[in-house]
């Protein structure tokens, strides 16, 4: 599609364009995080969709299971073999972004890619990155990560795989005692990978060390047939990426070598001595990183149905506002502005969280690799918690932008319910929300009781500031809203600690009153950080160096998904007096007067998202706005469009129809 080609343009998309007021490549340099990232994503994305391997003969909806999955993994395939033909050695991880979108509905290779590698990185020792890093780099072994049983997901320390080590050969046997030992959800374990990362519990010299990390080979590497003392399949239909083959695993007392146990962090010798880590969590760091991975990828979720959202909504008429005038676009109506613009602002937040998270994450790792481990807890708790907010803000936006769209929302064209299917997963994977959640909670209970002790942990730093609690803001600038989130987190905090004591003054265990506090706990998680993501939002627009253009639409954007959150949580504010009820009512007004200042500006703002057509895949939100010739072409690839009376209807309808006669 030529941008510059008005004249195939909906009319109101070219109207919407030149109310435009800011520097648009500017602002997409901003999302890419610079002006070389966004022509390293641009050169990749042209790569790609140019090139014709990656087009569907059929739309997939149209296509079974097995057909699904083979024609993702011959796509998937090629993708890899197109990255790795790319001299520039480039770290996929920096790029992983700009391949959202060319595979449409889950990628069997995804968690080689996204964890497997990692493990190797983050968990195998040098010799054992010289044996299998390389290797796995040139796709010679795909792997996964197989750590979820059919009985245990959530509670690793529950895991039933055992690991037992035999020092008479220097073998450790694997075997799955029970059903639900079985290993079951890892990506591409069905009939993709050749190897994985197994998490087993360690056992030696008769006592059990917990969850370890093995490397194991599955599948021949010359037939891909499951080695013997292996039961290997896929796990059957889901509610999205089912194009990834998630699979199940059993071991029956299967051997692997000593040596296969990952060993960067602990060591089992040839005599069985186990030799402890750092760090007794240290084992978890692959989940670690890649929850920090998953805030950068809900935010692009977001972008791909915010963007299909604002476009549809600049170009879909509906009802009256003035009774008797032109059906006015959609997006007129100040109810669709609240539902769409501030999921253009919550894409901003997780944009800059995820860059601030990931610089503290490569903090933490240069000083593991010194041996620290003192930053590990603030880690675990930043990377949890955002995590969890950035997976749920990005399924209900996606799915709110779905419901933007009325009835052809709904439609598989749209993308929309698979932008969704493809976000929600988030919440449940790589650590379920609430857990994590929970996680984060028992960070600040234990970092509230502890004020006073110096920590060098930034974000829970705020809780020693016991002075606040009694100020309640009166002024209405970003930062003092964002002081009114830290009073509202520190209250919250204040609050269940207090009730925590209560209950064990009281004579309860504390782990009784813990589970009895779990719903107060949970919002404490929530607002600490809401606060963090509200607090780098307002620091990141305020020292940004950008045109006035660019700065006040991020000005807005900021205080809007401020506002929208106090509105959201707004008992919190009051509960603690960071806010009056006289407070909240103004900002309420002042919302509306944000979405008046950022409608006419909105769908220059998703054009800055830079998301090619082929990528976005919606009938709805192609960059021309032409959607209604798009749906109706879509519809007339239905199977059931090939003839005017189907099969069926000789078959069923007819004899249904003919009996009562
Ligand atoms: C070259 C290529 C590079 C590519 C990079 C890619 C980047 C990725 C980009 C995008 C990715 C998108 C696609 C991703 C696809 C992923 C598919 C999904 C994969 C999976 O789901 S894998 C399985 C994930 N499973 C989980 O997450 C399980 C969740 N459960 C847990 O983590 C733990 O069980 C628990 C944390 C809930 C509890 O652990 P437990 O041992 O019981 O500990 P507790 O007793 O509760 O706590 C003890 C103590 O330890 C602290 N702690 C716990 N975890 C950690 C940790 N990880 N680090 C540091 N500390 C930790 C805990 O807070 C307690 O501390 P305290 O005693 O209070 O001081
Ligand atoms: C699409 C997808 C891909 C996946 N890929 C992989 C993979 O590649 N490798 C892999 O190993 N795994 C994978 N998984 C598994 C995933 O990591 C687990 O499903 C996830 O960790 C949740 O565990 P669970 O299913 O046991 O849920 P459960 O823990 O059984 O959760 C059920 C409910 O119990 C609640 N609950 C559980 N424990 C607590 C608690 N302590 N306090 C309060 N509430 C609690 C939860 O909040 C939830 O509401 C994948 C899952 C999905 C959906």
């Amino acid at each position: 599609m030529d941008k510059n080609n008005e004249r195939e343009c909906n009319e109101d998309l070219i109207r919407e364009r030149r109310k435009c007021n800011f520097n648009i490549e500017e602002l997409t340099n901003i999302v890419d995080g610079g002006k070389a990232r966004t022509a390293r994503r641009r050169e990749i994305q042209r790569l790609l969709i140019n090139d014709p391997e990656f087009l569907d003969e059929i739309p997939q909806d149209y296509m079974s299971h097995e057909d699904r999955y083979s024609n993702e993994l011959r796509k998937s395939a090629h993708l890899m073999q197109k990255l790795a033909d790319q001299e520039s050695g480039h770290d996929i991880h920096q790029d992983i972004g700009a391949l959202t979108g060319i595979l449409k509905d889950g990628n069997p290779l995804m968690v080689h890619l996204s964890m497997f590698i990692p493990a190797i990185l983050g968990q195998a020792n040098s010799e054992q990155q010289e044996k299998w890093l390389g290797r796995s780099l040139r796709n010679e072994i795909i792997g996964t990560y197989a750590q979820t049983e059919l009985g245990h997901g959530t509670f690793v320390r529950g895991l039933e795989t055992r690991a037992t080590y035999d020092p008479t050969v220097e073998e450790f046997v694997l075997h799955t005692p029970t059903i639900t030992a079985t290993k079951w959800w890892p990506g591409g374990l069905g009939k993709t990978c050749n190897y994985c990362v197994v998490m087993a519990q360690l056992y030696t010299q008769g006592r059990c060390y917990g969850p370890h990390p093995f490397i194991v080979q599955l599948r021949d590497e010359e037939t891909h047939r499951s080695l013997p003392g292996i039961t290997l399949g896929e796990i059957g239909p889901r509610l999205g990426l089912n194009s990834n083959d998630n699979g199940f695993l059993k071991f029956e007392n299967h051997r692997i070598p000593r040596t296969n146990m990952l060993m960067k962090h602990s060591q089992v010798l040839k005599d069985g001595t186990y030799v402890k880590p750092l760090h007794n969590k240290l084992s978890y760091g692959t989940m670690m990183l890649v929850r920090v991975g998953i805030v950068g990828a809900c935010s692009r979720s977001l972008q791909y149905a915010v963007t299909i959202a604002t476009r549809y909504s600049a170009v879909r008429h509906q009802s009256e506002i003035v009774p008797g005038q032109p059906e006015p676009q959609i997006l007129d109506y100040q109810t669709q502005q609240y539902k769409v613009i501030p999921q253009i602002a919550s894409v901003f937040a997780l944009i800059f969280s995820a860059r601030s998270l990931s610089k503290i994450q490569s903090s933490v790792t240069a000083k593991l690799k010194d041996g620290n481990t003192d930053l590990l807890p603030e880690l675990h708790s930043l990377s949890s918690g955002l995590k969890a907010l950035s997976s749920s803000d990005a399924s209900w936006g996606v799915e709110v932008c779905r419901l933007a769209c009325g009835g052809h929302g709904y439609l598989a064209s749209s993308n929309l319910p698979r932008t969704y299917t493809g976000t929600t997963c988030a919440i449940t994977y790589e650590g379920e929300n609430t857990v994590l959640l929970l996680q984060v909670a028992r960070y600040l209970i234990k970092s509230y009781r502890s004020i006073g002790k110096e920590t060098g942990a930034s974000s829970v730093s705020y809780l020693a500031d016991q002075t606040s609690l009694a100020s309640s803001s009166s002024s209405f600038s970003n930062k003092a809203l964002v002081q009114a989130f830290k009073l509202s987190a520190l209250s919250l905090v204040a609050e269940a600690e207090a009730r925590l004591q209560k209950l064990c003054d009281m004579g309860q265990e504390f782990y009784h009153a813990w589970n009895y506090c779990s719903v107060l706990l949970l919002k404490c998680a929530e607002a600490h950080t809401r606060y963090y993501i509200c607090e780098k939002y307002e620091q990141t627009v305020d020292s940004l160096k950008a045109s006035e253009g660019v700065k006040n639409v991020l000005q807005s954007l900021c205080r809007l998904y401020l506002i929208y959150h106090i509105t959201l949580t707004h008992g919190d504010f009051l509960k603690c007096g960071a806010l009056t009820p006289r407070n909240i009512a103004v900002l309420e007004g002042e919302m509306c007067d944000l979405l008046a200042v950022l409608r006419p500006q909105a769908v220059s703002i998703v054009d800055a998202f830079d998301i090619p057509d082929e990528l976005l895949g919606s009938t709805l939100g192609c960059w021309d706005g032409n959607v209604y010739q798009r749906l109706y072409d879509e519809a007339l690839k239905s199977p059931l469009n090939k003839t005017d009376v189907p099969d069926a209807y000789y078959k069923y309808l007819l004899p249904l129809m003919k009996s009562s006669l």
